[in-house]
């Protein structure tokens, strides 16, 4: 591909007005705004192009290839439609190739965006060298250039974490996992340590495509922190086909023969699993410049220390996305992004402020979950039990779940009880990560039971029985 977007160093201005450092979600939307405002802004990545590591390695990649395990899923169905057919082989290496094909065509999307953007955009990376310079180093080694800022968005995004274990470095992580069936061999039996997100997202996928997988998660719940409802659904659906240990503490990873021995602790007892490949789901630590020191900026548990508008401790620096460790997910570093770059256009001045408490989070398990907002329990745990109505529409009712066979889901809307607000949402089953969207705008506009009631939900779609849940509120 031609790389005209790219800037080479030596057409670097040695001043600019904004500075970002990562081209994710929490970098690029923050620039082009900020360029379009009329500042100039230098961007750095050492991709080289916009996405970051959801592009790279995380959601995109991750979502194409497990659209073949539910195409592949729709087969058990066949029967029930009036079809015939078998369910079709995995060619592991076309699934792949799909995967490459969708990163390539956005890539190419990003290109031309880069060039209609209005920015600078060098491949390299930044280093910190003073409290308001960074010295560049171009990626493919061929120098390096200082350049000042005015204000600096770090957007460097996070890493995946290592459990302080013996043998930790045995074990694959999600930046690993689509080198499986390329340059790795695809696991016979993959365990899994940690059930959060990414370990349950890779087991029901993987499994899915014909590799047995087995997760070992630390916590009573896999995904901990979620709705026990919702965890509970995941688990007795996703049971059925993968194995699942709670309350399992992984203590190490040893090789043996020709694959891994994972010792953990549970019930009080020492037990062991095999498997031909470890993946390490534990979650992600923050990716920090070289030469951070010189910024001075808090930090909270290993993140950048942010408040609503993104501006760290330091005036002059703003940490939207996974930095700051407040919602890892991409759909939220843009909005944080966007909400850095508008104060930063208002001379820094809170004229926008992230709202975390509407952000929606999407499980891509099969069957799906998301959420946005607060639980039942949280709700009443703020406001006492008699304040909180919660609303529910089961997927049985449903005629889309009726045709598709998916009557297991269920819609749960909790709202204040005294002024029928939203307060949260929880949706287990077919087409919840597309079904939270109307809800996380309710909760970000402060919406409540009239107007998701008084909404027409198309016909004969699953999102009606938002509206269903929202009419059987009592006024
Ligand atoms: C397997 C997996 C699946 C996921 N699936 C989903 C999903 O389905 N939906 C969802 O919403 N989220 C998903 N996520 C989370 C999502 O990828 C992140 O929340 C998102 O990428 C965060 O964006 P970011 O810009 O903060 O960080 P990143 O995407 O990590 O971007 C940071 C960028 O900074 C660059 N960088 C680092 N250091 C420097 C430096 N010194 N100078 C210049 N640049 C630097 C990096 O190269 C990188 O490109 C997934 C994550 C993983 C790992
Ligand atoms: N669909 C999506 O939006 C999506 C998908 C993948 C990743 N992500 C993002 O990426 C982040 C990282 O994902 P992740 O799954 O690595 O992290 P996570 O925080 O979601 O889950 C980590 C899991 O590891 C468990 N764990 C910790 N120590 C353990 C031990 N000693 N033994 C066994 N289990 C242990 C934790 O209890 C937790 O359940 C997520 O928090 C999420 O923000 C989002």
């Amino acid at each position: 591909m031609a790389l005209e977007f790219l800037t080479p160093l030596t057409a670097l201005s040695h001043d600019v007005d904004v500075l970002v450092l990562g081209a994710g979600g929490a970098g690029y939307p923050g620039a082009f705004f900020l360029a379009q405002a009329g500042r100039s802004v230098l961007i750095v990545d050492p991709i080289g192009n916009l996405g970051g590591d959801c592009l790279a390695e995380g959601c995109v990649p991750s979502k194409a290839v497990r659209e073949a395990a539910l195409v592949r899923g729709l087969a058990d169905k066949f029967d029930g439609f009036g079809l015939r057919g078998g369910k079709p082989a995995v060619d592991w290496g076309a699934v792949l190739a799909h995967k490459d094909r969708v990163q390539n065509t956005r890539y190419a999307q990003h290109a031309r965006e880069i060039a209609a953007g209005g920015v600078a955009f060098v491949q390299g990376r930044g280093v910190i060298i003073a409290p308001d310079r960074a010295r560049i180093d171009a990626g493919d080694g061929s120098g390096s250039r200082e350049v000042r800022f005015r204000q600096l968005i770090l957007g460097t995004g996070s890493a995946p974490a290592r459990l302080p274990i013996l043998g930790a470095d045995l074990a694959l992580t999600s930046h690993d996992l689509f080198r499986l069936g390329a340059d790795l061999p695809l696991p016979q039996h993959l365990v899994i340590i940690g059930g959060g997100y990414i370990g349950v997202e890779t087991a029901s996928m993987l499994q899915a495509l014909g590799a047995q997988c087995s997760i070992l998660e630390y916590a009573s719940q896999v995904l901990p922190g979620f709705d026990a409802e919702l965890a509970s659904f995941l688990h007795a659906s996703l049971s059925q086909r993968v194995r699942i240990e709670r309350s399992a503490q992984v203590l190490s990873i040893a090789r043996e023969g020709d694959g891994y021995h994972v010792r953990y602790k549970q019930d009080g007892g020492e037990r062991s699993m095999q498997g031909d490949a470890v993946l390490m789901a534990t979650g992600r630590v923050a990716v920090l410049p070289e030469g951070v020191e010189h910024l001075g900026l808090a930090m909270e548990r290993g993140h950048v220390k942010v408040d609503d508008t993104l501006r760290t401790s330091n005036p002059q620096v703003w940490a939207p996305g996974d930095v700051n460790g407040r919602s890892m997910l991409f759909h939220s570093a843009v909005r944080q992004s966007l909400v850095a770059a508008h104060c930063i256009a208002a001379g820094g001045q809170a004229v926008d402020r992230m709202p975390f408490h509407a952000v929606p989070m999407t499980v891509f398990t099969e069957p799906e979950l998301a959420h946005a907002g607060q639980t039942a329990a949280q709700a009443e745990a703020a406001l006492g039990a008699d304040t909180v109505a919660v609303m529910r529409y089961d997927y049985a009712e449903d005629s889309r779940a009726q045709i598709y066979a998916e009557t297991q889901g269920f819609i749960k809307l909790v709202f204040n009880r005294q002024d029928a607000r939203l307060l949260g949402a929880q949706i287990a089953g077919m087409d919840a990560a597309q079904l939270i969207a109307p809800l996380a705008l309710a909760l970000e506009q402060g919406l409540g039971a009239k107007a998701l009631a008084d909404t027409v939900f198309p016909h004969p779609m699953l999102s009606e029985g938002i509206n269903k849940a929202a009419r059987a509120f009592k006024f």
